[in-house]
């Protein structure tokens, strides 16, 4: 675990794509260190298909940058990095740099368990283009990942409509970090515990299990396993009845259940594993009301997804409990967000804000210049419409009018006065301090499960959800339309 351990007691400011120091040493070089830029962070499609996306990383990212600092170990190991003719790859006086560098960008962002849509910045960076460049990969890094997986448990937990979905997925996760990220994510995405016991203690997740199959063979019995697990733990009986009959097993779960009624505990219910799950819950079911116990829960697992999830609805399965772990934590079947960070306006030599665009073939890769928010507009307390805007525009007419910006022809009028409105950015960093209050993770949760309830069902449903609108205020259309053709000398 030593690994492990130093990383994340260490400086994490190593844990970077090396052509961010070429570049960050390059700035220096070329005096550009210190000139002001801003950067967003952004995603250009809503995963797995989905209506929505739920945002979640941000508290690694405050993490991160409260402790972005060049350690002497850091800076031991790029003093000794070499180029080809054997000279040093870096200046001694940008080790210097680096060693003195004081963190003090501006950061607004999205809260963790906002529902959030492509093209909208979920974190704006404002700063020195040195300090922004060397965000970059970190904050990519963290909030790909748990974004993904939060969006996944989200597609799940709507999925359950209310029954507890276990996170089970640290054995098929994608290494320690992985794990443990995806935990925190899935919890975020509205799961109600995890098995990772880990996760449960550095984040306070509540921690849940039943038992293993290996539990119930290392007895020369199914019931003599049974009932050592309830000597051990009277109260929290959840038997896993599928290692070699199912019916068999149910039946000596049940008989286990009235040995503990005997004794004043309560049987909690049956785990199965295999095999037809509607078909063997129901079955269950049946047979645990007709013995007297109606309240004793059925829990399945056994890989499964959001769409195996709301078949089994569908089905009618007497499912209560639902747990789940390879395709929740490694994201399947979608193994990357990716979100990308683009510089959107630098700072010239007069203190004039200039816009930037990066011109593509591919229409969907031209980001969105300018400092800009984002604003929700909600009717009736349901969301309607997000609208992409300059911070500087005058949002006070009667009307405004949001453009699609990847088609032109979808258009949508807003009257702002007629309805509610929010700012989606809010400011976590000014000046490198800290300005915002981090919320507990059992209220990120929450937070997750009453924002997508102000959306409306059909940009929640798994096939074909309907797109919910989000546009660029007019403005800032003309603006970007300008801009990408000046890029590509058209005026
Ligand atoms: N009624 C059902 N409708 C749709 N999918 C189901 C149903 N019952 C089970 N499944 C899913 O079908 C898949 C069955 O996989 P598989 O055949 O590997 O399991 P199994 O043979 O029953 O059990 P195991 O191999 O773990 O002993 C799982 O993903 C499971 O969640
Ligand atoms: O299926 P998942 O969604 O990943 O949920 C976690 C699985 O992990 C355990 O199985 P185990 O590791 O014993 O392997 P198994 O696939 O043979 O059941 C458990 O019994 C679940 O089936
Ligand atoms: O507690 C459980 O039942 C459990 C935990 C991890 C993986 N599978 C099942």
């Amino acid at each position: 675990m030593k690994i492990t351990r130093d990383l994340y007691q260490g400086s994490l400011a190593l844990l970077t794509d090396f052509y961010q120091l070429t570049m960050a040493y390059a700035y220096w070089k070329s005096g550009k260190s210190e000139q002001e830029a801003v950067f967003n962070l952004f995603f250009r499609k809503n995963p797995f298909q989905s209506g929505f996306t739920i945002a979640a990383g941000l508290d690694y990212v405050i993490d991160y940058c409260r402790n972005f600092k060049f350690d002497e170990n850091d800076l031991a190991y790029l003093s000794e990095m070499r180029k080809e003719d054997g000279e040093p790859t870096f200046d001694p006086a940008f080790i210097q740099y680096l060693k003195e560098l004081d963190f003090c960008c501006d950061i607004d962002a999205v809260e963790e368990g906002s529902v959030i849509f492509p093209n909208t910045p979920m974190i704006r960076v404002k700063g020195p283009l040195l300090q922004c460049q060397l965000l970059e990969t970190p904050m990519l890094n963290i909030m790909n990942f748990q974004t993904l997986v939060a969006t996944k448990a989200a597609r799940i937990t709507l999925e359950a409509k209310g029954d507890p979905v276990l996170e089970f997925g640290l054995r098929r996760a994608q290494g320690i970090d992985g794990a443990l990220a995806a935990s925190r994510a899935s919890y975020i995405g509205g799961c109600s515990s995890t098995s990772n016991v880990m996760a449960g203690k550095l984040f306070g997740i509540p921690v849940s299990g039943t038992h293993a199959h290996s539990w119930i063979m290392a007895f020369e019995s199914e019931m003599a396993a049974f009932e050592a697990y309830a000597d051990a733990f009277p109260d929290n009986c959840i038997f896993l009845v599928d290692t070699y009959d199912t019916i068999k097993g149910v039946q000596n779960a049940i008989r286990m259940g009235e040995l503990l009624k005997e004794k004043g505990k309560k049987l909690l219910g049956i785990r199965i594993d295999s095999g037809d799950l509607a078909y063997y819950s129901n079955v269950a079911r049946e047979m645990l009301d007709e013995a007297g116990f109606p309240d004793a829960k059925v829990v399945a697992s056994n890989d499964l997804d959001e769409h195996i999830l709301s078949s089994l609805k569908l089905q009618e399965a007497a499912i209560d409990i639902w747990g789940i772990g390879t395709k929740l934590v490694t994201a399947y079947d979608q193994p990357a967000l990716g979100a990308v960070y683009k510089m959107a306006a630098l700072k010239d030599h007069d203190g004039k804000w200039v816009p930037k665009v990066k011109v593509s073939q591919q229409s969907i890769k031209i980001n969105i210049p300018g400092y800009h928010n984002v604003k929700r507009f909600y009717k009736n307390g349901k969301a309607v419409s997000d609208m992409i805007y300059l911070e500087n525009t005058d949002l006070s007419a009667q009307e405004l009018t949001i453009i699609d910006p990847y088609d032109p022809t979808k258009r949508k009028k807003i009257s702002p006065d007629q309805l509610e409105s929010k700012d989606m950015l809010v400011p976590i960093f000014v000046k490198g301090e800290k300005v915002y209050t981090r919320p507990l993770l059992a209220d990120i949760r929450q937070k997750t499960l009453s924002n997508l309830e102000k959306f409306d069902k059909a940009h929640k449903r798994l096939i074909n959800p309907h797109i919910y609108p989000v546009g660029l205020e007019e403005s800032l259309y003309h603006l970007r339309t300008n801009l990408v053709l000046q890029a590509k000398n058209f005026n």
